[in-house]
């Protein structure tokens, strides 16, 4: 879990890529977002991330999810800052050596959810009280509420809490970079169109704006 500052932005250039853009410099003129219809400042951009060893550490070309980490920051570094609030729910809450065993599954034919449930677990075993916690403990509750960075219909629920208790005021969609700049830059591969078109189809996920 952290904050993510905009002085990162320093650091990772407007469109984030370092290597290209070379260093940018460490002052640059602070920037808070404000509402266009009245003078308070926008709800804070806010990421629930799940841990994914494969896909932030191994950059593993089967899921989004090290570009989705990886992408909240650098919005986050130019939008003002925000909260990643990074769970501990490897492969969707089944852990890391059970994922890899549903990817066996996957090889031979089975989507992401069935290899779940041939495994004997649920197609998401992930919860969020946690992170409701966590950002109630950041003072992200209340009227003012969040911008959640997300396709998952599911996550904006349950984050929420059973009262309310965080608000959901703005969902923004994680679009696959591979789909917005045409497959020139992002994962791109027929693993990860499958894992997408399952997400789409039997979870309800919402990749679009
Ligand atoms: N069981 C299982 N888990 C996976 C697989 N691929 C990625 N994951 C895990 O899925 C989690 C990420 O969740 P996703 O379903 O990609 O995305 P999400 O968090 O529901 O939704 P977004 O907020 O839109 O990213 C991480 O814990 C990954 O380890 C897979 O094939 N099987």
């Amino acid at each position: 879990m952290g904050f993510v500052p905009e002085e990162m932005a320093a650091r990772t250039g407007e469109d984030g890529i370092a290597e290209e853009d070379g260093p940018q410099p460490l002052e640059r003129p602070k920037q808070h977002e404000m509402s266009p219809d009245e003078d308070k400042p926008k709800p804070p951009l806010v990421r629930i991330h799940s841990e994914c060893y494969t896909g932030e550490t191994a950059w593993s070309a089967r899921c989004d999810c090290g570009e989705q980490l990886d992408e909240a920051a650098r919005l986050m570094s130019l939008h003002g800052g925000g909260v990643i609030v990074y769970l501990r729910q490897e492969g969707r809450g089944i852990g890391l050596s059970e994922k890899l065993k549903a990817y066996n599954l996957q090889d031979l034919g089975s989507d992401t959810v069935e290899a779940n449930l041939l495994l004997r677990h649920p197609a998401d075993a992930r919860s969020y009280g946690l992170a409701t916690a966590i950002l109630l403990d950041l003072g992200c509750g209340g009227d003012q509420g969040i911008r959640l960075l997300t396709n998952n219909p599911h996550k904006v629920r349950a984050v929420e809490g059973p009262n309310r208790e965080v608000i959901v005021r703005e969902r923004v969609a994680m679009i696959p970079l591979a789909w917005k700049h045409g497959g020139k830059r992002g994962i791109h591969s027929r693993e990860i169109e499958q894992y997408l078109s399952t997400k789409i189809g039997k979870m309800g996920h919402m990749i679009s704006d």
